[in-house]
């Protein structure tokens, strides 16, 4: 391969330009040759509508996928959480790093417990999974909680609680941890009170399909089992005819005896943003070897939730 710079094309919010800059470094690493970030401006940046209400998925992606299959950059870095489903023709994952903390977090004035927030309090998220999933857990607890849909990029979800308007907002450990603010955490909700979004702390590195000099220097940063786990968790999404913006959690990982990793276990859930009806489920296979083994046991988690009423409760479809 040549020295010349490889163009990484990516959004220029801050949390997109901390995990751009953090592959960026990887990739020079792994490639020898010099890296340079190129900015593009997505509608998702611009829009001032909530995700829910702009529908669809991949609001972010689009303007990045665009440069690639146009050739203007070499490849991109995504939130595969915010990575629709169906692969476009023409681009391809290359590499899906090692995933790092996938949990959900509060960032709560008076550095108080999601459990410990007071009668009425009130919690900002735009994500109608998060919403389900706290306000289910509220009425099984009997926590008096209100959840406030907002939107914004993580600095301006946090300046909510830090001018009062709101008690508490809900935010990725993983995005928190990029930009360097992991530290203003006041609770990580663990995975059995609220699941993540299908993908949430893994990367993606996507690139031209016919690149194969490209795919081949990044699939270095590629970690196996994570592409595995967001892969099952993926299937269930798609399966469940869901969008990123749908009310579903998912979560793959491994179950162990000992040393000896004996399966891969994933969970899903599907409930109604007010918290008053879930389908919660959870599936176990041998450890996927190949993609289509990992697909397999998110679409299997998908058939079980669908027989359980999953459909009824995901509220319009995202397409
Ligand atoms: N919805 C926006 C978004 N997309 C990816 C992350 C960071 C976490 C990740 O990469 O999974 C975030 C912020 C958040 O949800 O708090």
């Amino acid at each position: 391969m040549s020295s010349k710079a490889l163009r990484l094309g990516t959004r220029r919010s801050r949390l997109a330009m901390a995990q751009s800059g953090q592959v960026a470094d990887a990739v020079s690493q792994v490639t020898g040759r010099p890296v340079e970030l190129v900015e593009i401006t997505t509608y998702g940046d611009t829009s001032r509508e909530h995700l829910a209400q702009i529908g669809g998925t991949g609001v972010f992606v689009t303007a990045l996928r665009d440069a690639l299959l146009r050739g203007e950059v070499d490849f991109a870095v995504h939130s595969l959480k915010d990575l629709p489903t169906a692969q476009p023709e023409g681009l391809t994952l290359a590499a899906v790093p090692e995933r790092e903390d996938p949990r959900d977090v509060i960032v709560a004035r008076d550095a108080l417990k999601f459990t410990d927030l007071p009668r009425g309090a009130r919690i900002g998220t735009g994500s109608p999974r998060r919403m389900a999933q706290l306000n289910s857990y509220a009425r099984s607890h009997g926590l008096d909680i209100q959840t406030v849909p907002i939107r914004g990029n993580v600095d301006t979800r946090i300046g909510y609680v830090r001018d009062g308007e709101l008690d508490a907002v809900v935010l990725a450990a993983a995005g928190l941890n990029r930009i360097g603010r992991i530290d203003e955490v006041t609770d990580f909700l663990s995975v059995d009170t609220v699941l993540p979004a299908p993908g949430q702390g893994a990367l993606a590195i996507e690139c031209a399909a016919d690149n194969a000099d490209l795919i081949a220097a990044l699939g270095a940063l590629d970690d196996p089992f994570t592409r595995a786990a967001v892969t099952a968790e993926r299937s269930l999404l798609a399966a469940l005819e869901a969008g990123c913006s749908a009310p579903v959690g998912a979560l793959a990982d491994l179950l162990a005896d000992g040393q000896i990793v004996k399966e891969m276990r994933l969970r899903g859930i599907v409930g109604t943003t007010d918290g008053s009806r879930t389908v919660q489920l959870s599936t176990t296979g041998p450890v996927p070897e190949t993609y289509d083994q990992a697909m397999a046991l998110g679409r299997e988690l998908a058939a079980e939730m669908l027989a359980q009423g999953a459909a009824g409760l995901m509220g319009e479809r995202a397409h």
